[in-house]
């Protein structure tokens, strides 16, 4: 295949079924694909403006959510539908190299890298200024401790959230339930020939879904009249796992403060909207995000962050108790919940099985690089093993003590408790938002 392209992309205000069309073109010929994605329907049309605002975040979400079929053929060519804005251009430009990069990694294919889309000449017509910043807040949930936090840290501040969702699993739609708020979702559906292609060898790997996910919110919010989208993307989203041909290869890109960066921009370039998205726990660790959910005690019969649970076939799992995700997630909360609790929300006792010890080595940056998972920084989980080494419940655990035998004496030296409970780094919160994350306790000890 030689390009990828955007032939065409159309919306059904009655039933909410927004239709993308993509093509792989080459020699041989054209593969089509079309993803599916429907939206809620509002319970009255809404006026001409903001459709047209609703119509510009659909033209970026076309644009960004055709990655999962670009990575089928990795052409050179990225072939774009229309003229198109510094920020919008500048939005696709990264999605498809920096969101793609751990792909691009893991099945060598270095162009992708160094991709530089293909835009129409032309001027794209100026989008009306929309300042939504006063409405109710869309919250996304992804069911995991996150997306809890940035709940209850708005509830508790007044700001009323509507949690949303992309494709609701039992996880998400359990927690939802669990904080008693009324909650929107979007459904989003894969051109079932993609998976025909994998199954017969194309290209695979893993895509930036948080941009795709954030698009569809964004839209979503618009559609509805509500006000900003607020992520729960924490500080070490923004971390590279490796460094590959001198380029960062970070399989949390879309998490990261750079695309969040993007995505504002290009949403107010291209679609007008001035304060459309941020990430409320964008300042804090993952550590520091664990010690405040431990303080909710009425997600814990259904709280989940492992992937497992959001594979595309199997809609039942919870932690699955074996991988990065889980083994982090425990160690995090453990320092700040009694052994009971945490044992009865994973069903199980991690630190207690000696077969977990090779993994937590990895997650303590004594084997290989940071997993290419959404787990937080090495100096996060020597903070935590170290805080369980002064409590009587896990000190003796099997874990705990062959971690501390196993981690190197000036390791302990590079983690830095005031670093990681002390907020930090570049963040998008809106001066209006600030005090949310205080009156759950940020900033206290
Ligand atoms: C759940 C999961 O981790 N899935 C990754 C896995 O895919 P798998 O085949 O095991 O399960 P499915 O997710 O059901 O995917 C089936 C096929 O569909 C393709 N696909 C899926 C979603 C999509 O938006 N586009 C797609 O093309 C997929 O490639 C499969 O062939 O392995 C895949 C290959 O590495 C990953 O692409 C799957 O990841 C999902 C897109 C996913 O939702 N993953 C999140 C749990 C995730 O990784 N989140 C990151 C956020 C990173 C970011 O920058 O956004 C995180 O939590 O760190
Ligand atoms: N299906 C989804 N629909 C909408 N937003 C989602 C979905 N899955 C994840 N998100 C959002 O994407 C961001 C990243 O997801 P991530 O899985 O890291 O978060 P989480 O589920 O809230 O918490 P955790 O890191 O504990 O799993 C979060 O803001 C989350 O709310």
């Amino acid at each position: 295949m030689v390009a990828f392209s955007f032939p065409s992309h159309s919306i059904d205000l009655t039933t909410g079924v927004a239709s993308f069309d993509y093509a792989l073109t080459g020699p041989g010929g054209e593969l089509r694909f079309t993803e599916t994605i429907t939206f809620p329907v509002p319970s009255t049309r809404p006026d001409e403006a903001t459709l047209a605002t609703f119509g510009r975040v659909l033209e970026l979400l076309h644009l960004v959510a055709g990655v999962s079929y670009y990575k089928a053929a990795a052409p050179r060519r990225l072939v774009l539908p229309a003229p198109l804005g510094e920020a919008a251009v500048a939005l696709t430009t990264a999605v498809y190299t920096k969101g793609l990069a751990e792909y691009a990694y893991r099945n060598d294919l270095p162009h992708v890298l160094e991709l530089v889309p293909e835009v129409p000449a032309g001027e794209p017509t100026a989008p009306e200024p929309v300042d939504n910043s006063g409405r109710r807040p869309l919250s996304a949930v992804g069911g995991g401790k996150d997306s809890i936090v940035s709940l209850e840290a708005l509830r508790q501040s007044g700001f009323d959230p509507v949690p949303f969702s992309v494709n609701p699993n039992p996880v998400i739609v359990a927690v939802n339930e669990a904080s008693g708020l009324v909650a929107l979702a979007a459904r989003r559906k894969i051109d079932p020939t993609l998976f025909e292609w994998n199954a017969a060898g194309a290209y695979n790997g893993h895509i930036p879904v948080t941009a795709i996910n954030s698009l569809i919110a964004v839209a979503t919010a618009v559609l509805h009249g509500l006000g900003p989208v607020v992520m729960s993307n924490e500080r070490s989203a923004s971390d590279p796992n490796l460094i590959w041909n001198g380029q960062e290869i970070n399989h949390q890109w879309s998490k990261g403060v750079e695309a969040e960066g993007l995505l504002r921009a290009a949403l107010a370039g291209h679609a007008g909207l001035t304060e459309p998205y941020f990430s409320l726990l964008r300042p804090l660790s993952e550590l520091h995000i664990a010690r405040l959910f431990a303080q909710f005690t009425r997600y814990d019969d259904v709280v989940t962050s492992c992937n497992a649970a959001f594979k595309l076939h199997d809609p039942t799992a919870r932690w699955c108790g074996d991988c990065p995700k889980c083994r982090f997630v425990f160690l995090a909360l453990a320092p700040f919940m009694p052994r009971e609790r945490l044992v009865h929300i994973f069903s199980g006792d991690l630190l207690a099985d000696p077969a977990q010890v090779p993994g937590y080595l990895e997650l303590l940056g004594i084997d290989a690089h940071k997993p290419f998972e959404c787990v937080g920084e090495v100096e996060e989980s020597l903070v935590a093993l170290g805080l369980l080494t002064e409590q009587e419940q896990w000190r003796d655990a099997a874990v705990v003590r062959a971690l501390v035998d196993a981690v190197p004496a000036d390791a302990w030296s590079t983690a830095s408790r005031s670093d990681v409970f002390t907020p930090d780094g570049p963040n998008h919160v809106p001066p209006a938002y600030a005090d949310a994350l205080a009156k759950i306790g940020v900033g206290e000890g």
